[in-house]
């Protein structure tokens, strides 16, 4: 009989299995109910734990857990325990500003994926070895953050939205406007043109794509490369996650992940020694050059001086005396184009998103162009000094970000065994700042589902408490790029702004995006019919206006008021309608003295108003008479 019984289970496989999982699931279990320390959390499932909690969308299931468990809440990512901290107060170890008893100095636990992308031992952001980072991070806040950067990169955003105005000004009238296709596009052109100096072309390749667009003569070999290298950036930021999420084992072998991981690894090598080989060829350009020969400040070329004979501020630190090799600067681009190009474009989206969808907040933003800028009717001229003074466009963008963090949850692994909340944290967990969840915390916002760039302003009347606020992320590991990154987007809403009357195409629909990553903008109509019949009626009567016709001139002046086809410019529109008031119009005689009573000029004049009212009035204008009367009656009470 006993052995009958073995025979059973050892020769029925299946048995064998059954009993192995029944093995698997009590240790499992058993070690959950024993785990020291724990933290309030959802019922983990073995092997996929807590992921169909989580769900795909990381930041709204961050959003959701943090609401039934509350601020600091662990969850299983498969066997490995993360938590996840919603709560300004409890950031404070990971915004740790200084590397002195920096508990989370590590971006994530040890992890084969993103050893095989050689992303542990090198470069920036995955790098979690503290010497190799520091002098990475530290090359590259010399790079990026240095001013002749920035500034260079103000001239390099304007060129580029210079042939934005291009494109968008021969657009097909009944077309929509994708923003979305258009704003990644230029963000791409933006980080590829800024960091290496060789202008990007994705706008051109998607204007022309375009149907009935005016088609830009671009050569193909030149365009077919660039978009080879800029579609080779988003792979690789999708094959990080991809390399970090699935066991080696998984992505190389399992039918539905072999392919993929053929095409990321492949996709890693490609990319690797097309940098080297951009790194190479600007080298030896450089070299060849006379050493007084001005050299233009964008990334890869500053990265390639850096210690040379031509870098003026030579860093004299003993471990820090050589120029770089072309891998170390090939990986500080690297990061320079993961970490800038998803994030910028869907930024840029949700800016755009929200301006449109607040039609007060664009008439300030506005107001703010035209006080810095001047006459908005003329190209304006946006210098790296002046962003500083875009203190609301600031607001507005910081607003944004608050509602819609293009992270929405990032992460960071304890460097040694800590604590957290009273929690303690073991080395090498992983610890998500629930970005958003903070962001719209009711204990440090006021309202935090509403849209209120006021909130950022000095005099707005709030207080942000320290932490409630991190767009960017904190402490040693904030992002390097979040200067560059500001000043393209200041740069952007102006120039949009200034030039076009976008409207979304549906105001009422709900901003709509995923997270892949990143939090994404998936969809972002506007429309350009107003804008492209705005346009050509303004030419047409800035045309009939050339010989002084008065009707045109008058029109003009309406089209200022109005902000149609031009940007509203009062001072312009009253400069059109006096023009045509002496030459007789009689609408522009009674806005004439409209523009003189309501202090809408400068040089406000009750007694001018009162002239042009009578001259008006006697000529029939039921406006001006009414006025005239209005004013009698005030004189009399
Ligand atoms: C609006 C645009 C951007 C946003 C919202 C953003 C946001 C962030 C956030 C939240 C982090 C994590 C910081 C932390 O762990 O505390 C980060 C890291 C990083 N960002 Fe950005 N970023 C933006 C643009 C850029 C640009 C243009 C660059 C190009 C230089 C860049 C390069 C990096 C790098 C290299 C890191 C890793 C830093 C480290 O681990 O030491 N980012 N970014």
């Amino acid at each position: 009989m006993a052995l009958n019984v073995g025979n059973f289970i050892l020769n029925d496989w299946s048995n064998i299995l059954f009993a192995l999982i029944v093995v698997y699931i009590v240790k499992y279990y058993f070690s959950w109910y024993t785990r020291e320390n724990p933290i309030p959390g959802p019922f983990p499932l073995p092997l996929i734990g807590n992921l169909h909690q989580l769900g795909l969308d990381m930041g709204k299931g961050a959003l959701k857990l943090q609401k039934e468990y509350g601020d600091m809440f662990e969850i299983f990512l498969g066997p490995t325990r993360t938590i996840f901290i919603s709560r300004a107060e409890l950031t404070e170890k990971i915004n740790n500003p200084t590397l002195k008893n920096n508990a989370f100095y590590f971006r994530s636990p040890p992890n084969p994926g993103l050893k095989e992308l050689h992303l542990i031992n090198s470069g920036i952001t995955f790098n979690r070895d503290l010497t190799t980072w520091k002098f990475n991070r530290r090359i590259l806040n010399l790079t990026v953050m240095s001013p002749k950067f920035l500034r260079k990169s103000v001239e390099f955003t304007n060129q580029l939205c210079d042939d934005l105005e291009k494109y968008w000004s021969s657009i097909d009238p009944n077309t929509k406007v994708n923003l979305a296709n258009w704003t990644t596009c230029l963000s791409a052109d933006i980080i590829v043109t800024t960091a290496t100096g060789t202008k990007g072309c994705s706008m051109a390749d998607y204007n022309n794509s375009l149907p009935n667009s005016v088609k830009v003569d671009i050569s193909e070999k030149f365009l077919n490369e660039s978009l080879k290298f800029i579609d080779s950036i988003y792979t690789l930021i999708s094959s990080a996650l991809f390399y970090f999420s699935f066991p080696p084992f998984i992505r190389k072998y399992f039918p539905v992940f072999k392919p993929m991981y053929h095409k990321y690894r492949d996709n890693d090598i490609w990319l690797g020694a097309e940098l080297e080989r951009i790194v190479c060829t600007r080298k030896q350009k450089i070299e060849s050059a006379s050493l007084d020969q001005p050299i233009e400040s964008n990334a890869l070329n500053l990265l390639i001086v850096l210690n040379t004979e031509r870098d003026i501020n030579k860093i004299t630190s003993i471990d820090f005396t050589e120029p770089l090799t072309n891998i170390e600067i090939s990986r500080n681009l690297k990061e320079i184009f993961v970490g800038g190009m998803d994030t910028t474009r869907n930024v840029m989206c949700f800016i755009m998103y929200y301006i449109n969808k607040h039609p007060q907040v664009k008439d300030k933003l506005i107001k703010e162009y035209e006080s810095v800028y001047g006459d908005l009717s003329k190209k304006i001229d946006i210098t790296y000094e002046s962003l500083g003074k875009l203190v609301y466009t600031e607001a507005v963008i910081n607003e944004s970000m608050r509602l819609t963090p293009v992270l929405p949850v990032f992460l960071r692994a304890a460097s040694f065994d800590t604590e957290i909340g009273g929690y303690k944290i073991k080395k090498d967990t992983t610890v998500f700042t629930n970005y958003t969840g903070i962001h719209y915390h009711k204990d440090h916002w006021v309202e935090p589902e509403k849209f209120n760039p006021d909130r950022f302003l000095k005099d707005g009347g709030h207080t942000i408490v320290k932490n409630s606020y991190l767009p960017f992320g904190g402490g040693i590991r904030i992002c390097p790029g979040r200067h560059w990154a500001m000043g393209n987007m200041k740069i952007l809403s102006a120039r949009m702004l200034t030039n076009f009357e976008i409207n979304l195409a549906d105001p009422e629909a709900p901003l709509k995006s995923s997270y892949q990553g990143t939090q994404h903008c998936d969809e972002l109509d506007g429309n350009d019919d107003n804008l492209k019949n705005d346009l050509d009626e303004a030419n047409y009567w800035y045309h009939q206006a050339v010989d002084g016709n008065k009707v045109a001139l008058y029109r003009l002046g309406e089209l200022y008021e109005i902000g149609k086809g031009v940007c509203k410019n009062l001072v312009r529109a009253f400069e059109f309608y006096k023009e045509s008031a002496n030459k007789g119009c009689l609408e522009a005689q009674y806005k004439v003295g409209y523009y003189y009573d309501h202090g809408l000029v400068v040089d406000a004049d009750k007694e001018k108003a009162l002239d042009w009212y009578e001259i008006a009035a006697e000529r029939g204008s039921i406006d001006a008479q009414h006025r005239l009367a209005c004013q009698q009656e005030v004189n009399q009470s």
